[in-house]
């Protein structure tokens, strides 16, 4: 025999009935022995609840009746309930009268509910020639006489059952009412929450059912609730231990009262969808699966309280005297959490007990508070619990500090000693962000990063490419998830929760709206969204304003641009604090060399304690790229400098690589990396731009390019034989100082000397340190264009991904 039980929502209407006929039918035509325990259809034990609560306040509660009544019959012709709704009527009647109704009462109207869904289905399945028989579980299921939570009198219980099953067995289907009962007087009582699963569970127990199948709207038991994570996976199988926690950190899909019949007699447990049956659902058996489930569940309408007071350092039995005093209230304490001194001991109630426990310990700690002892309970309304089940403590730093590094600060957490289970306390608002961010860290499924990108000119745009082509194969390689979720210009912004797509560009400009950054960080908060990256892609000064703001607000930064970085030491200083209050980080790989992994290599060297003592070379690719050219090709300088610019080697505004402020920002961003404290003003800088072109808009700078031609063709003239032009940039001097010196110059070197023979777009950095004497440290190649740019920004998300930083 298998116990068939279908929740409300796999009754609420029609076409989910006409669901439950067939699987009911299947399971016949297959020759299965069946049972069938059914809940209230959809809502119908609120609506009740509600009628009678109206009734109760003598408020109009007969609109809503009616509309209940019909709700109970619209898909269905032929079927009446006539004396179901007489009795209502009576019994609404009454406590209208009244003014007040008993738990007896309630559990009278609530009965209607399941009665009526029985007699319904159980109609249905004759209409098909299927035998079924409508049972009243109020004549098997005998119990104690408390309203509202009855318990069962297992030993009546069992015999009425077994009787009644005696009488029909074989082919007839008992269409059987859950969650109500009868106590010894033939008064109705119901079993309390989760009531029709128990009843299903109890009749498996009394019957030795092969198996309990509980059929709801869901496919399973899900690692998380996958309506706050999407990234939630169903459980294949579960024990009844691991199904008990779960029941008990709030899995409302389970009841830890309706396990333990199943537990005693061994019944296994399978819970499936009623509107997905290709589906196998989770299984609940006892056998404990090797590596152990991991799962989150949450409880949500709690309450924390916090008693905090000087006095009660060392004092025996506070906790004590907190029970005792609750419990005698009938008020569960869930999770409680203290300091070893008992100075602060934090605890969780149901949210609506919160008022009262806070009263009744205000009254048990009277004393305490006049004597300066206790000096404060408080009630912190907006909580929830996330339980991780199958947690332990020697790897709870991995979602803990992914929580941190997410600004999500547990308010309090607890562990089992013997089961494995940790719970944490969070913010109700970060509730839907904590869950992700843990389930993103304890299972091994993709951890999602999500990132906003401000700027999509060549850099950004040939960066979002690189994503999109790449973020699959990313995906499975390194369980890494890329979500862009804000594309922005200087004008526009596109904000996609889940991601944008290849059609971006065409999006942005349509459906863009006028942004500031601040509404970019409440839509990252609004969509709970964690792990978050903002990548600065612009040349934009105004833009790095932005960047103590995004860092307060939980982004790590990454950025192209280098102005941040060379800004005044005390921005510099001050952005660096900022990251580090908030232990947030911020890459620039790409701010000198472009893709060449030069920061990293300076940076280690200078942490490892290597004396760095010089580094000289070409920092600018588009420099690199007009001088080589034009030191070799009998071309104008000015067509040279054109080409640069179309190859994307150029800043934004091109003179800001002639004027030399681009390759001395580069040499400011190394020498801060040694701990020099050097101001941008401290650069000397050999502007190649003539003075009589340095004012105006880069387009009349553009127009007369071609005065350049004469300038350089002179200096190009000048030089010794088999010499080029380069154009370099030199941190030199006694660099264990706070300053050093930093030259940006055009020098003219012999054509077989290192820096001579760079071709193209090359960069080339000569790091000169105390171990490597004379023979420095090369790093060379591309130092500028879009493609390899675009891969190093790419490079730096990876590395904040993977660092363990998310
Ligand atoms: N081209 C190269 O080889 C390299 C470039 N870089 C840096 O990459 C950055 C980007 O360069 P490109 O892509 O060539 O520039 P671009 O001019 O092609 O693109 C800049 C983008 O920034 C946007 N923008 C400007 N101000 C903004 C603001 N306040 N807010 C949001 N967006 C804003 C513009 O609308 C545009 O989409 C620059 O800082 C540059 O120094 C760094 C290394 C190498
Ligand atoms: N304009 C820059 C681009 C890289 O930083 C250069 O030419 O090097």
């Amino acid at each position: 025999m298998k116990i068939l039980k279908f929740g409300g929502k796999s009754l609420a209407n029609g076409k989910a009935i006409g669901t439950v006929v067939d699987i009911i039918d299947d399971n016949i035509k297959r020759g299965e022995k069946i049972a069938v325990v059914l809940s209230a259809r959809g809502n119908t034990t609120n609506e009740l609840e509600e009628i009678l609560e109206k009734a109760s306040k003598n408020e109009d509660y007969k609109e809503q009746f009616a509309a209940f009544k019909r709700y109970q019959l619209e898909d269905f012709k032929g079927i009446n309930f006539d004396k179901e709704y007489e009795t209502l009527d009576k019994l609404f009647e009454g406590v209208s009268l009244l003014g007040d109704y008993s738990k007896r009462i309630k559990d009278q109207v609530l009965s209607h509910g399941e009665v009526i869904s029985a007699k319904l289905l159980t109609q249905l399945l004759q209409e098909k020639n299927i035998k079924a028989h409508f049972t009243d579980s109020r004549t098997l299921i005998k119990t104690d006489g408390e309203f509202g939570n009855a318990q069962p009198l297992d030993k009546l219980s069992k015999e009425n059952v077994i009787k009644h099953f005696e009488r029909y067995n074989g082919a007839t289907v008992n269409v059987i009412t859950g969650f109500i009962a009868s106590n010894t007087k033939d008064e109705t009582t119901t079993l309390g929450r989760n009531g029709s699963n128990y009843t299903a569970s109890l009749l498996a127990n009394y019957l030795e059912a092969e198996e309990l199948q509980n059929f709801t709207h869901v496919d399973g038991i899900y690692t998380a609730n996958p309506d706050l994570v999407p990234e939630a996976k169903k459980i294949e199988k579960l024990s009844f231990k691991e199904a008990n926690e779960l029941a008990y950190f709030g899995t409302n899909i389970l009841h830890a009262k309706t396990i333990i019949p199943l537990i005693e007699k061994n019944i296994p447990l399978r819970i499936l969808n009623t509107f997905n049956q290709n589906d196998n659902g989770t299984l609940i058996t006892s056998e404990t699966s090797e590596k152990g489930i991991k799962s989150l569940s949450v409880l949500e309408d709690v309450a924390l309280i916090n008693l905090e007071g000087r006095g009660l350092l060392g004092k025996v039995g506070v906790d004590a005297r907190i029970f005792r005093a609750l419990a005698h209230k009938n008020i569960s304490v869930s999770i409680i959490s203290q300091g070893s001194s008992e100075r602060g001991i934090g605890f969780i109630v149901q949210a609506d007990k919160a008022n009262e426990a806070k009263s009744i310990l205000e009254l048990e700690f009277e004393a305490d508070f006049y004597q300066q002892d206790v000096s404060t309970i408080a009630i912190e309304n907006e909580v929830s619990v996330i339980s991780i089940i199958g947690q332990d403590l020697s790897t709870f730093h991995k979602p803990y500090n992914a929580l941190i590094k997410n600004q999500v600060i547990p308010l309090l957490f607890n562990n089992t000693v013997s089961g494995k289970s940790v719970s944490l306390v969070v913010r109700k608002i970060q509730l839907h962000k904590a869950l992700n961010v843990i389930h993103g860290e304890i299972f091994e499924i993709s951890k999602k990063i999500n990132i906003a990108i401000f700027g999509h000119g060549l850099v950004g745009g040939t960066l979002i490419d690189q994503i999109l082509q790449t973020a699959e194969e990313i995906e499975k390689r390194k369980k890494i998830k890329l979500n862009i979720f804000a594309v922005a210009n200087s004008r526009k912004v596109l904000l996609h929760k889940n991601g944008i797509d290849l059609n971006w560009k065409a999006e942005l400009e349509k459906e863009g709206n006028v942004y500031m950054v601040n509404d970019v960080i409440k839509f990252a908060n609004k969509c709970h969204l964690e792990n978050l990256i903002a990548i600065d892609n612009t040349a934009s000064k105004e833009f790095t304003r932005n960047y103590l703001g995004l860092v307060e607000n939980g982004f790590d930064l990454v950025s192209s641009n280098k102005i941040a970085n060379t800004l005044s030491f005390d921005f510099y200083k001050e952005l660096r604090t900022t990251l580090e209050n908030n232990q947030k980080h911020y890459l620039y790989e790409t701010n000198v060399g472009a893709g060449l992994p030069l920061i990293d290599t300076i940076k280690l060297l200078h942490l490892s304690g290597e004396n760095i003592t010089r580094i000289k070379g070409v920092f600018s690719g588009s420099l690199s790229y007009l001088f080589n050219t034009f030191s070799s090709e009998g071309r104008l300088f000015s067509e040279v400098l054109h080409e640069a610019i179309n190859k994307g080697f150029t800043e934004p505004d091109p003179r800001e690589d002639l004027c030399g402020n681009d390759v001395g920002r580069k040499l400011l961003i190394l020498a801060r990396e040694l701990d020099l404290s050097n101001e941008f003003e401290d650069i000397n800088i050999d502007n190649l731009i003539p003075e009589n072109l340095r004012e105006g808009e880069v387009v009349s700078f553009l127009e007369r390019i071609r005065e350049l031609d004469l300038v350089y063709q002179k200096v190009k003239e000048t030089q010794e034989p088999d010499h080029v032009l380069r154009y370099i940039g030199d941190l030199w001097g006694d660099l264990s100082q706070e300053k050093g010196n930093l030259d940006v110059k055009l020098v003219s070197v012999p054509r077989s000397s290192a820096l001579g023979q760079v071709k193209g777009s090359d960069s080339i950095f000569e790091i000169y340190t105390e171990s490597y004497g004379d023979q420095p440290i090369v790093i060379q190649g591309a130092g500028a264009g879009a493609a390899v740019t675009a891969r190093g920004v790419f490079g730096d998300i990876l590395r904040l991904a993977e660092k363990g930083n998310h």
